[in-house]
């Protein structure tokens, strides 16, 4: 683990971006290369910050060529699995393949799964034992509508989906865990929850994972803020004692935005 010049990391910061249904192969190699470019032409230190990208299934292979074959540091991930790993499942990926094309993470529980797709909690739990079965990190994705939002119940209703979601999981595994917090209202909808909202999740999800484990376990798991991240707000964000990196969507497919988030630290001087 190293630490971040503002002094308030032992967790390594992630910077995360999730391309969602965008990007073909072609398309998302050309992103790579320039993102790869932009961080090399500013000596970015990836041991400092480390940066990953979540393409669609159809880009992992060439990701992974570009990747071996220029030595880049940056980590990728798929952007769901299976809850198995092999049999008649049309249509559904298993964590070994990912595990084989190289993948560092998976996203588990993306909002746009939860809603989309009507993805169960039950179902959730079942996708992160698949994912450390098959030794790929899984990066959970829990948070709120604008109703509950409203209603005052957003920490409540966040922590039992941790709860959930988390259900069998043992210490070594929730440590090695990263739980993005994505309000469903703040996702590409311009609306950012502020850096206090961002704050106030993490610290109950990081008191919650204390309270099923124990604070060592609790120091360890990463929280992340996603939901209309941008390189304007992302020092801020990231500024919060709790928040160790950011899940960032539509500014990950605009090298220059993704660069600057990448780089916040240079902004957390000037704050
Ligand atoms: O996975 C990323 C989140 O859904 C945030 O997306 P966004 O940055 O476009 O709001």
């Amino acid at each position: 683990m190293t630490t971040s010049t503002n002094g308030k990391f032992d967790r390594t910061p992630l910077i995360a971006g999730n391309w969602k249904m965008n990007m073909d192969h072609v398309q998302g190699i050309t992103l790579l290369q320039k993102l790869a470019w932009t961080l090399k032409d500013a000596q970015h230190d990836y041991h400092r910050v480390e940066v990953a990208i979540f393409p669609p299934f159809t880009d992992l292979r060439s990701v992974q060529t570009l990747i071996k074959g220029d030595k880049l540091e940056i980590e990728y991930g798929a952007q769901d699995l299976s809850p198995k790993d092999s049999g008649a499942y049309t249509g559904d990926i298993s964590g070994q393949f990912l595990s084989k094309l190289g993948c560092k993470y998976v996203l588990v529980g993306h909002s746009e799964r939860r809603t989309v797709h009507g993805e169960s909690d039950e179902l959730l739990n079942e996708k992160l034992k698949a994912a450390y079965r098959n030794e790929v990190i899984p990066v959970l994705c829990v948070g709120e509508g604008l109703e509950i939002r409203q209603s005052g119940q957003h920490v409540a209703h966040t922590l039992e989906q941790v709860r959930q979601d988390l259900a069998g999981l043992d210490a070594e595994q929730v440590s090695a865990l990263v739980i993005a917090y994505e309000p469903i209202w703040a996702i590409g909808t311009g609306e950012v929850a502020g850096p206090a909202d961002a704050q106030e999740m993490c610290s109950a999800i990081r008191a919650e994972i204390a309270n099923l484990y124990d604070d060592a376990v609790a120091a360890k798991t990463r929280l992340l803020y996603g939901g209309s991240v941008k390189a304007q707000n992302a020092a801020s964000i990231l500024k919060e004692r709790d928040v160790d990196g950011v899940l960032v969507g539509g500014a990950s497919l605009d090298v220059t935005e993704f660069a600057n988030i990448v780089r916040f630290e240079q902004h957390l001087v000037t704050d």
